[in-house]
């Protein structure tokens, strides 16, 4: 990457930054493979934040089948990991797994189930064979003890579970239908696939395993019993380990990876599995180094950029985003590993300048909170807006969870160190209320971006990226406007 007017001497934001576009030779952006430049070789760049409101195995299943990862939290306890793990691992890869109802259920037990699926519809078994689909529009004006059968849809596309995404597509759209039930040889369930997940499936790879399982990630504290959580969580099949903390350039931090990479080689030398580590979170050069020498593969950079995150404004410490993945990238490539750009991202841009300045990855948090797909439960708003509650890893309310085990002295003294935001309001875009809708917009803003760069790969995109400084005009000159000026 080059600036077009040499490197500032002062650090820069994602807002701070445009790309120019330069002669390319690319002919169409699905020429453009994004596949991450980490240890992961993810076929989409993009991982969801170990944060408890928003990383949960729904998530980790959908991410994957979109060739992302997503990191279940240190906080979830180790059974909660690891079969959160199990499930992802027995997923399938093509066919989402939907919410699953017997026809004598009541509505009232479906309800609160059905709006975890974005395709919006629960699959009615009887005896694991699929019998009909209940959606919010056939409850609708119905008294809530109706027994499901009354009211479920029983002309269902079923189709066997070796039909090809394509060839599903082109019966759905046949037949007006809008998801189709695969089947075993058995006529017993084995996942459903909409009309776009058909159009994903073909555009997207999956995040696999060495086994052809679906790929997640799984976060371990530098407090606490981490040399066991880390033996259970790769016993349990997790294919990334993160550490992080908030001061991820510490003596304990530095000890913890060293533990933690002794656990994974024990780990690897008798699976052949060799689990990549990720420590954080820094933004300086020396740190990276410091991180890589203790042993992580991966360095997750940012502090203070998250949408939860009080720490800059509470102790003034932080640095801009863009500069930080850009320094720390550089320094983790002259050792021949990579980082992570963590927080801080809002739109399709944002992925794709952490891209340009080097990052193997990107990680999400906030922005994937609105989504059905984040483990909080869906509410609605006094105006019936549908929002999903999002809180800080550091915040007052994980703190409390996290030090669930301590004395109250403790607790209530670890809390007054709060350093994020205890709840707020994510609302869900009618327009993109998916993860995979918002997947599908920053994967098609960055295929786009790497064309204007004339790239075919993220490599290509960090070489050839040619960045300038904007003002705030030239930032604000670039928003779309939705009503007249
Ligand atoms: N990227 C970011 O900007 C930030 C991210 N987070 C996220 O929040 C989650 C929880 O992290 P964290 O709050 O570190 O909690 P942890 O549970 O990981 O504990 C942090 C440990 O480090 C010690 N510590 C020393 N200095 C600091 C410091 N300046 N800030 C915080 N702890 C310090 C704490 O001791 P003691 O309490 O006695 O001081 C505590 O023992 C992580 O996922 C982290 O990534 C949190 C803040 C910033
Ligand atoms: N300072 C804090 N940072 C936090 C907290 N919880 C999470 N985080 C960091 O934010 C990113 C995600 O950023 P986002 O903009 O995508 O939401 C996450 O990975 C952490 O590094 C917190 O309470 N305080």
């Amino acid at each position: 990457m080059r600036f077009t007017t040499g490197k500032p001497d002062h650090d820069l934001t994602y807002d701070d930054v445009f790309m120019s576009p330069t002669r390319s030779s690319v002919r169409s952006r699905m020429e453009v493979d994004l596949t991450s430049t980490d240890a992961l070789e993810l076929p989409t760049p993009l991982i969801v934040a170990n944060m408890t409101a928003i990383s949960g195995r729904r998530m980790a299943e959908t991410v994957a089948r979109r060739g992302a990862v997503s990191i279940i939290p240190q906080d979830l306890s180790p059974s909660a990991a690891t079969d959160a793990i199990a499930r992802v691992k027995s997923a399938h890869t093509v066919f989402d797994t939907p919410i699953k109802v017997t026809p004598d259920m009541i509505v009232a037990d479906a309800l609160p189930l059905i709006p975890k699926r974005a395709h919006g519809v629960a699959v009615v078994l009887d005896d694991g064979v699929p019998v009909g689909l209940l959606s919010d529009a056939d409850t609708a004006g119905m008294d809530r003890f109706v027994p499901i059968h009354e009211l479920m849809t029983t002309d269902l596309t079923l189709v066997p579970a070796t039909i090809s995404p394509q060839e599903a597509f082109d019966l759905l759209t046949e037949q007006r239908r809008k998801i189709a039930i695969a089947t075993d040889a058995d006529g017993r369930l084995v996942g459903v696939l909409t009309l776009k997940g058909a159009l994903r499936s073909a555009l997207y790879s999956p995040a696999l395993d060495a086994q052809g399982r679906l790929r997640i990630g799984a976060a371990v504290g530098i407090s606490g019993s981490t040399q066991q959580r880390a033996v259970a969580l790769l016993e349990a099949g997790a294919d990334v380990l993160v550490m992080d903390t908030a001061h991820g350039h510490q003596d304990r931090m530095l000890e913890t990876l060293r533990l933690v990479r002794t656990v994974r080689d024990e780990h690897a030398a008798r699976t052949g599995m060799r689990v990549p580590l990720v420590g954080g979170n820094i933004v300086t050069a020396e740190g990276t180094n410091d991180l890589i020498e203790a042993g992580a593969d991966i360095v997750k950079v940012g502090v203070g950029p998250g949408a939860m995150c009080t720490t800059r404004m509470q102790t003034g410490v932080g640095r801009p985003q863009f500069s930080a993945v850009l320094d720390c990238a550089a320094a983790a490539a002259d050792l021949g590993k990579a980082i992570w750009a963590d927080g801080g991202v809002r739109h399709p841009r944002d992925v794709a300048l952490a891209l340009a300045a080097g990052a193997g990855a990107v990680m999400v948090g906030s922005w994937f909170a609105g989504t059905h797909e984040s483990t909080s439960p869906l509410m609605r708003d006094a105006e019936g807006r549908a929002y999903k509650e999002s809180f800080g890893m550091a915040s007052a309310r994980a703190v409390r969870a996290r030090t669930k085990e301590q004395s109250f002295f403790d607790r209530a003294r670890a809390s007054l160190f709060e350093e994020g935001i205890s709840s707020s309001r994510m609302y869900l875009d009618p327009a993109r209320p998916g993860v995979e809708d918002l997947m599908d917009f920053i994967t098609s803003g960055v295929r786009s971006s790497c064309t204007y760069a004339g790239a075919r790969t993220l490599t290509d995109f960090h070489a050839r990226a040619t960045v300038g400084v904007q003002s705030r005009s030239g930032y604000e000159e670039g928003r779309p406007l939705h009503v007249s000026w």
